[in-house]
């Protein structure tokens, strides 16, 4: 019952967690985890509310989902200082998964 863009959406989001090998970003960070998250970051994102949001049908373009995947890493930039192993995980995540978004291909398919 997916649509086409579901399922390229998802197929997505798998080879973008295989970036993510520590679960960073598999869900969404809690003020347990990350004291004061939740008053610093103003638009928290993560892949298992990515997958809902594909779910949902919340994505109309495969550009809605870039902006999310940028937010969730910008966020863990923001939080998390430079030095942290969480930023250099997100500035990598955010480098090899544009890589994969800006897939020429992705773009013929108006993907
Ligand atoms: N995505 C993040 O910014 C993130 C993920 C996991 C995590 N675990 C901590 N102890 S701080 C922290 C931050």
């Amino acid at each position: 019952e997916q649509t086409p863009l579901q399922e390229a959406l998802n197929q997505l989001i798998r080879q973008l967690q295989r970036k993510d090998p520590n679960a960073f970003f598999a869900f969404p960070v809690t003020d347990l985890i990350a004291p004061g998250y939740s008053s610093i970051i103003k638009r928290p994102m993560d892949f298992s509310t990515m997958k809902d949001k594909v779910k949902k049908e919340c994505y109309r373009s495969l550009d809605e989902l870039k902006v999310d995947f940028r937010v969730m890493c910008e966020n863990a930039m923001i939080y998390n200082k430079p030095e942290t192993i969480y930023h250099k995980a997100a500035r990598k995540l955010l480098h090899s998964g544009m890589k994969i978004l800006n897939q020429r291909f992705l773009m013929s398919y108006k993907l």
